[in-house]
């Protein structure tokens, strides 16, 4: 098993830092957290500082991921891997952990050149997790929700993924491309009982944002409604429809983020067993819904 335990924070940058602040409150409904970097926007979904947070800066792009294991024992076999394989791996400094709100953090490059970080020791605010419109975020055991990154080298991420940092294949959706290519596949994986809490898509990745889209699940479909209405009125572009996907049963919608890449909003998603669970080929996205014609084209990814 993986010491991975879940998909723990995300930081963004944007060139738009009030158009973000509009799209976390005012629409998606994120509860307002606070943290050392007075430009910086903290989303807060649960009793964690902040799982989200956006700077400002000249570009748009996701600058870490950051994925939680247990304690330091873990850390250290996460690291003993990594380099293992090859990579180089930096510690993080006593105040960049502080400013993580975590007590200790690895970083290193990914095979599709993302940075991630590895951390243990989350600091809690336990004030009350407030959203604007009342909504609840599913974290917990299942983290953050999702992301999924696009990259050229497909198989090799995944099996950098897979191999070294130990997260479990679930599965896979096989899509359309010239023979020469060769089968292409987009990868699904997970760490706990969320179905994928990181997915690997076959595009061109030149750079910036660096992202495909980010998964965040709410309690109710009620809640998943509501946000799509507030996306709607304040003129935010949707993505795709409601719908409901094939492999982890959520029903969601995604709306493009500032920057040129998608927040899918969910709800509703199947939790794995791992006991009784392989690895499916799904053959479509989704069961109903999930309309992709609107969508915007992704930016200079
Ligand atoms: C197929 C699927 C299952 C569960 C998910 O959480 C999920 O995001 C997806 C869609 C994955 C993928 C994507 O995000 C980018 C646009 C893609 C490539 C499509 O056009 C179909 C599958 C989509
Ligand atoms: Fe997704």
């Amino acid at each position: 098993m993986t010491d991975i335990k879940a998909l723990g924070y995300v930081k963004i940058q944007t060139d738009d830092i009030a158009r973000w602040r509009t799209f976390a409150f005012d629409v998606l409904g994120f509860a307002e957290g606070k943290g050392p970097d007075e430009n910086a926007l903290y989303l807060r979904m649960d009793e964690r500082a902040a799982r989200i947070v956006v700077v400002e800066g000249a570009t748009d792009e996701i600058v870490t991921i950051g994925w939680e294991v247990r304690d330091h024992s873990a850390l250290v076999r996460v690291q003993e891997a990594v380099e293992n394989a090859g990579i180089g791996v930096k510690p993080l400094s006593v105040e960049e952990a502080d400013a993580r709100r975590v007590e200790e953090a690895i970083t290193f490059q990914d095979p599709t050149g993302a940075t991630l970080e590895i951390f243990h020791g989350a600091v809690l605010d336990h004030s009350p997790v407030v959203t604007p419109f009342g909504a609840t975020f599913v974290t917990g055991g299942q983290g953050l929700g999702h992301v999924v990154l696009p990259v050229m080298d497909i198989n090799g991420a995944f099996d950098f993924y897979t191999e070294v940092l130990g997260f479990l294949p679930r599965g896979a959706f096989r899509i359309p491309a010239p023979a020469e290519f060769g089968p292409l596949r987009v990868r699904f994986m997970g760490v706990n009982e969320r179905h994928h809490s990181l997915a690997l898509c076959p595009a061109p990745h030149g750079g910036a944002p660096g992202l495909v889209h980010i998964m965040v699940e709410v309690e109710t479909l009620d809640a998943v409604g509501q946000a799509l209405d507030r996306v709607v009125k304040d003129g935010f572009s949707v993505s795709s429809t409601l719908g409901r996907h094939t492999n982890d049963k959520m029903v969601s919608f995604y709306v493009r983020a500032p920057g040129g890449w998608d927040v899918e909003f969910g709800t509703d998603g199947t939790k794995v067993d791992e006991r009784y669970y392989s690895a499916e080929e799904i053959t479509a996205d989704s069961y109903w819904g999930h309309d992709w014609s609107g969508s915007e084209p992704l930016a200079a990814m």
